[in-house]
């Protein structure tokens, strides 16, 4: 959300960010809206202050003036009583058009439409050569009986998956390594439940777009969260923390649920968009300063790519573009890993900048070193989600025999295991 005082001055530069985000929003019926409360809000600030006045003069008036000033008190209540169902109106309707206002995106972003617009910052790592005939990371899971499809299909519905055996302990073992590295970084380790209320995904700025993204169980008017992201960042909703306490590090662990609504027929084969997942989630919460939160950004960039080269896979970085990276961004980058089956990059890890377009969502905010309460920043990136990473796991360090190598990293936390598989 922004401020409303900076869309009033600023108007064209919000009209520019609906246009850069592909946001289709009418900036002048919001300001239209808010001259319309702003008046009606003043009006009934005078009536009120008129009645005030007129009261004030009952007790020392005389018996006759009494009734009088009475009569035009309490007229003077109703027209004011008056404005509240229109003012009410005016409010909802206002309120509906800032939750989908978009943050303004960094002038050093590029500008485009869509992903493919998105900008190739950075390459690492070699692409594997193989001396055999590779197999996608359905065929290796199925040689080598890690995972099922067709039965749990059968149980849970589409876009589900069970893991089995070696790929659940190697799914752990990567949660595990991002998560010691994470609490190494100073990150405090939090595992939170799924459910979340519709406040803290109005808070990320998930809804009201992104509603239909969401599983929602109406008995318990309660929401499965499709990120951790969406849990931390309400934890200290309508707080006033402590500049001293900032920056607040958190390593979020939770199951993920999401519906892939709109993503029908797209990798419907396999692990890579799936309706349950698991992930590791960077959130930092820092001091309302651009420079603290450019900072930031590129630490948890940093810290995915660590962990992605630990795994030992090939990956590129983006920048995505202005029509790529969402209504609430300053400025994001994807990790994207190398899937040799399908000879291109898949996005593993999103790393976001956001400054306080969250924090106006949530109230949370913090008193600086002049006393004055300021909106934090907000940034998010993934550290580690499976199963979509196992696919470029899977296929980069496949054997000829189908087994795979574990990267030496993630051998301590595989009981020293070389490999896994077929031998
Ligand atoms: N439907 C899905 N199935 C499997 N993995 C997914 C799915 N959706 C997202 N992911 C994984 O989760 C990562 C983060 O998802 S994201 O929506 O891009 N970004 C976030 O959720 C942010 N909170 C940063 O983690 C993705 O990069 C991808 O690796």
């Amino acid at each position: 959300m922004l401020d409303i005082k900076f869309i009033r001055e600023n108007s064209d530069i919000v009209k520019n960010a609906c246009k850069l985000k592909n946001i289709t929003l009418d900036i002048d019926q919001l300001l239209a809206l808010d001259k319309e409360l702003v008046g009606l809000k003043t009006e009934e600030q005078n009536l009120l202050a008129q009645k005030n006045a007129l009261t004030a003069k009952i007790p020392k008036a005389s018996a006759e003036e009494r009734p009088t000033l009475i009569a035009e008190s309490k007229a003077l209540d109703e027209k004011a009583k008056a404005i509240k169902p229109r003012a009410e109106i005016v409010e909802a309707e206002l309120q509906n058009l800032l939750w989908i206002t978009p943050q303004i995106p960094s002038p050093k972003a590029p500008v485009g439409k869509d992903d493919s617009d998105n900008v190739e910052i950075k390459k690492h790592g070699v692409l594997p050569k193989f001396d055999f005939k590779p197999l996608d990371h359905v065929a290796l899971l199925e040689k080598n009986n890690w995972a099922d499809f067709e039965r749990i299909a059968k149980v849970s519905g589409s876009r589900s998956y069970s893991l089995r055996n070696e790929m659940v302990l190697v799914e752990m073992a990567m949660h595990r390594m991002a998560m010691d590295k994470l609490m190494k970084k100073g990150f405090n380790l939090v595992s939170v439940p799924a459910f979340a209320r519709e406040e803290a995904l109005y808070g990320t700025g998930h809804f009201p777009a992104g509603r239909d993204q969401a599983y929602f169980i109406p008995e318990h008017n309660l929401y499965l969260a499709g990120t951790a992201e969406v849990q931390i960042n309400s934890l200290h909703a309508n707080e006033i923390l402590k500049e001293s306490e900032l920056p607040i590090l958190y390593a979020g662990y939770s199951p993920c649920f999401r519906s892939e609504a709109g993503s029908y027929g797209r990798d419907v084969r396999g692990l890579i968009r799936v309706h349950q997942f698991m992930k590791v989630e960077q959130f930092v919460i820092c001091k309302n300063d651009p420079g603290e939160s450019e900072k930031w950004h590129q630490k948890l960039l940093e810290t995915s790519e660590e962990i992605v080269q630990d795994l030992e896979l090939p990956y590129r970085i983006v920048e995505c573009c202005t029509g790529d990276m969402g209504t609430g961004k300053v400025r994001m980058y994807d990790v994207e890993a190398w899937v040799p089956s399908e000879e291109k990059y898949r996005e593993t890890h999103s790393c976001s900048a956001l400054h306080d377009w969250q924090a106006r969502r949530t109230q949370t905010r913090y008193r600086d070193g002049e006393n004055k309460v300021q909106f934090v920043h907000t940034l998010n990136n993934t550290a580690i989600a499976t199963p979509r990473i196992l696919v470029p796991f899977l296929e980069n360090h496949q054997q000829a025999d189908g087994s795979i190598k574990i990267p030496a990293k993630l051998q301590p936390y595989m009981d020293g295991r070389k490999f896994i598989g077929k031998k």
